[in-house]
């Protein structure tokens, strides 16, 4: 099983090019089922979940070409299949996206339920009750969601108890082909919907309101490919620049979004980042100094998110002063922090909230990589940590960093993967 080895590596500096968002990518390969032609998706960044989607789709009978460049071709002329089975579902949890499209455009959907997941139990109520609203059939059976609709979803008035990203896009997607209006109210507001919302709209939907929390969609009879390219990934350009703030360098983000990422980007000016940003580059500077601690709450967008909780963690370890994070939308999402305390950092739990005493330097130590984010957390500290930190079980930091070794390389930053 491969591992990352990290050595102290001093400041970062230089230029870093942000791929395509995972979290946006998903959603929008997963719409290509609702396309009668074809659909070309392009940034689109090579990962594990990525690798997963497209798989997923090719078992459902859809021919799927990807080229080196990042782009790839739906076709759905031969789909034939309805179901996405466990051994897929069960290593990517976005699969639960395919229910809304397949079984607005062929009125019938098996999907595996996805189990809890490292973070939290990430129930799919939300999602099941918006489709059972518009019309659908829907029953868990031998750990499967079974649902059916005669004839096409019927558009609903949907009330969200909860802000949910996937169910809002679930949602999105099933309402783009129902009969008549849907609203969504309480939806989330993530520029991923609004990425998926404008991706569906070039297919030919009709979408007002994303990016604010009532969705008005008008359904249509048919929905056509186009190409679109995926917005930049802002988790990604987020991590990086904690990873050159804790390391008091100097670095620029270029094919990023800035406009996507103003609560990390006003953290990182209170930590005491010069922070520059133009259409499509972020810059940041900490003119060598050490980062001061800031206090974090995570919430559903315009607010904190939680995907750079993690990170900060790391960034209050190495600060000056002590700084609580508070997690408030995943119930289990603070694995790192007993591998960070591993490494000597100074923190402790109460609760969902994190107490982090920061201190000058870490420790380099052999860590566990349990999620996503929690693995980027430990490779940044790992920058930072007198001698050699190896992050073990990668495969999470696969699943959502792309050439995450080769970037932090053209940084300045000593990480090298071994088998
Ligand atoms: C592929 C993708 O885009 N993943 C992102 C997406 O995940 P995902 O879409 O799974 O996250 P949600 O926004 O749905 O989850 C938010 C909260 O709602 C709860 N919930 C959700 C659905 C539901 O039916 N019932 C329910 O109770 C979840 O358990 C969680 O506590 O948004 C999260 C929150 O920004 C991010 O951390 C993930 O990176
Ligand atoms: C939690 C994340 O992803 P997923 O929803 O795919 O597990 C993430 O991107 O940080």
């Amino acid at each position: 099983m491969d591992k990352l080895k990290i050595q102290a590596s001093g400041a970062l500096a230089g230029e870093v090019v942000i791929s395509g968002a995972k979290n946006a990518a998903l959603p929008i390969l997963m719409a290509g089922v609702l396309a009668q032609t074809d659909f070309v998706v392009s940034n689109v960044p090579n990962l594990r979940d990525v690798n997963t989607s497209c798989e997923l789709l090719r078992c459902l009978g859809a021919d799927v070409k990807r080229d080196d460049s990042g782009e790839i071709t739906i076709s759905t002329i031969h789909l034939n299949e309805f179901c996405a089975p466990y051994e897929l579902v069960k290593t990517m949890r976005a699969s639960i996206l395919i229910l809304g499209p397949l079984l607005a455009r062929y009125g019938t959907a098996d999907v595996s339920l996805p189990g809890g997941c490292a973070i939290g139990a990430r129930p799919v109520n939300l999602h099941l009750h918006g489709l059972e609203q518009m019309g659908a059939k829907i029953e868990v059976k031998e750990g499967y969601i079974k649902a059916r609709v005669d004839g096409r979803l019927k558009g609903a008035h949907i009330f969200m108890d909860m802000i949910s990203v996937g169910a809002t896009e679930n949602l999105l997607m099933a309402a783009a082909l129902a009969d008549g209006e849907t609203v969504i109210e309480n939806a989330a507001r993530e520029p991923e919907v609004i990425d998926l919302a404008n991706c569906l709209i070039a297919m030919g939907a009709n979408i007002r309101g994303a990016g604010t929390d009532t969705i008005r969609i008008q359904g249509v009879e048919q929905l056509n490919g186009c190409h679109y390219r995926v917005m930049p990934d802002r988790i990604e350009t987020g991590s990086f620049l904690v990873a050159a703030a804790v390391t008091r360098g100097k670095i620029r983000c270029s094919a990023a979004d800035p406009s996507t990422l103003e609560a990390v980007l006003a953290k990182l000016e209170d930590a005491g980042a010069h922070i520059s940003t133009g259409d499509d580059w972020i810059e940041l500077d900490m003119q060598g100094k050490r980062p001061k601690a800031v206090n974090i709450k995570t919430m559903p967008y315009p607010g904190f998110p939680t995907d750079m909780q993690a990170q900060f963690c790391v960034l209050n370890a190495l600060a000056d002063g002590t700084a609580t994070i508070t997690e408030t939308i995943f119930e289990n999402r603070f694995m790192h922090v007993p591998e960070l305390i591993r490494m000597g950092a100074t923190m402790e739990l109460e609760g969902n909230t994190c107490i982090i005493q920061g201190i000058e330097k870490l420790n380099g130590a052999q860590v566990m990589a349990t999620d996503l984010r929690a693995s980027a957390s430990l490779v940044i500290a790992g920058l930072v940590a007198d001698g050699i930190t190896t992050v073990d079980r990668i495969y999470h930091l696969d699943r959502g960093y792309e050439h995450i070794e080769d970037k932090f390389k053209g940084l300045g930053g000593e990480v090298v993967r071994v088998s």
